[in-house]
């Protein structure tokens, strides 16, 4: 799974790919492929032993043409500056292919969370926040969750932001908690738009989620919540996986038993009524819909080839090299691209953003039919331009996506 190249190898060549389709010049092409803004930043922590680590941070303006930089903070122990740069590209495209008025941004610290308490991540927070402060701002580049962070995460950015400016600015981020601003659904946006996609995908073979056989890997923030609502949605989620390995019952895992089982346990594993299955096992198990919602580099040109679904929805960024792709496209496999199937996240970002700069709060029910609207219209035009010109649904989303961005440079007159 990690022997595969940098994220960026992939974020170039689908660059790439969209602007051979769209017949570009190489000066668009770099000017496309370049980030704006990059920030390394130095993060160190005096740790509850009392010991000092020095840990490297990073945060990438990949484009901001279309509007402030948005995107997530990652905290991982694979984080280095080309994989944030990746994810950065593809915040970029993820947003212009939604059509929200944002640019894209990602930002990391190579760091496991695992290793270390609450109240150490808390000042690694502050401090990579107070290193970054330079580049972020509500009209300039807005955080989020992204992997090995959360909502606690972000209301440590909120307020050390607030703090340095002297009152509280909730717009800085996106995806915090409900009581200091947060936006109802967002905790299960990505989820909820992972299923929408599936949905339209479904519908366009005349059939539905109800029925159908899941298989996800990762159960995190993305794909827990998306174990569930394929299960409410009436499919049989029959093998989840972590980064300890996976479970499998064919009949349908109890999600509600699931959850209670990974609060007490920390894992997945050992869920009692199911099968252990490995991670490498799940991907080629014979489902309807395989759902990547854990990392980069997972449908890889040795495990392509093993998979079975008929459908792979990516949850997680990046999870499909192009030779993968390609493997995946032979054997008559749809994949729905990570920066269309995991694009309800920012997208409820973006009305959290909205309601925080209104003060002004939306119910439940507009939020959940705005998401679905939006995740709809976005997946119905990437299936148009795919039949239109014999796309893959990936080299549609980006052809859309690369095609908006460049507009907005050349209306603004950066690249005439
Ligand atoms: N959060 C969001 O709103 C969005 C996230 N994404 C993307 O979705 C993916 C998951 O993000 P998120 O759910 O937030 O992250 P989390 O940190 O909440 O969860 C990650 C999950 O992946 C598992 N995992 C990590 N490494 C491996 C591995 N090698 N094999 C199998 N499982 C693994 C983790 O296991 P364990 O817990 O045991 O470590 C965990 O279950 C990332 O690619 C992220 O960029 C995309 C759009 C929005
Ligand atoms: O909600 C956001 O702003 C972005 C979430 C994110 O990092 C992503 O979509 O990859």
């Amino acid at each position: 799974m990690t022997s595969a190249p940098s994220p960026i190898v992939s974020a170039y060549a689908q660059l790439a790919a969209a602007v051979r389709h769209l017949g570009y010049d190489e000066g668009l092409h770099q000017h496309l492929r370049t980030p704006r803004r990059e920030l390394h930043v130095a993060v160190p922590l005096r740790t509850d032993a009392g010991d000092l680590k020095l840990f490297h941070g990073y945060r990438v303006q990949h484009n901001v043409s279309r509007g402030p930089g948005k995107g997530g903070l990652r905290f991982s122990r694979d984080v280095d500056i080309d994989e944030v740069r990746a994810l950065a590209m593809w915040m970029t495209w993820k947003c212009a292919v939604v059509d929200i008025p944002y640019g894209g941004a990602k930002g990391g610290v190579t760091i496991d969370p695992a290793e270390h308490s609450a109240a150490e991540l808390e000042r690694v927070t502050r401090r990579y926040t107070t290193e970054i402060m330079p580049l972020i701002g509500p009209e300039t580049d807005i955080m989020a969750p992204d992997m090995g962070t959360d909502e606690q995460t972000m209301a440590w950015v909120m307020d050390t932001y607030s703090t340095s400016r002297g009152h509280t600015i909730p717009a800085v981020v996106t995806g915090k908690p409900i009581a200091i601003g947060g936006s109802l659904g967002r905790a299960v946006a990505t989820s909820a738009g992972v299923v929408h996609v599936t949905q339209s995908a479904l519908e366009a073979q005349g059939e539905k989620v109800a029925g159908k056989t899941v298989a996800v890997q990762g159960f995190g923030k993305v794909g827990s919540h998306a174990a569930a609502i394929y299960a409410a949605r009436g499919a049989r989620v029959v093998a989840v996986s972590d980064v300890h390995g996976g479970v499998r019952d064919d009949a349908g895992l109890d999600i509600d038993r699931l959850f209670a089982h990974v609060a007490a346990a920390g894992t997945v594993v050992g869920f009692a009524d199911a099968d252990p299955i490995t991670n490498a096992q799940m991907l080629a198990m014979d489902v309807d819909v395989l759902v990547p919602a854990a990392m980069e580099n997972v449908l890889t040109a040795e495990t392509a080839p093993t998979v079975r679904a008929r459908l792979v929805v990516e949850g997680a960024n990046g999870p499909t090299t192009p030779e993968a792709d390609a493997v995946m496209e032979a054997n008559g496999i749809t994949v729905i691209p990570d920066i269309l199937a995991n694009a309800g996240g920012v997208v409820v970002s973006y009305f959290e953003w909205v309601q925080a700069n209104q003060v002004y709060w939306w119910t439940a029910q507009e939020i959940d039919e705005r998401l679905e609207q939006r995740m709809v219209m976005a997946y119905d035009a990437v299936a148009e331009l795919a039949r239109r010109d014999g796309l893959s649904l990936r080299e549609a989303a980006n052809v859309i996506a690369v095609k908006r961005v460049a507009e907005a440079h050349s209306i603004r007159g950066l690249y005439p």
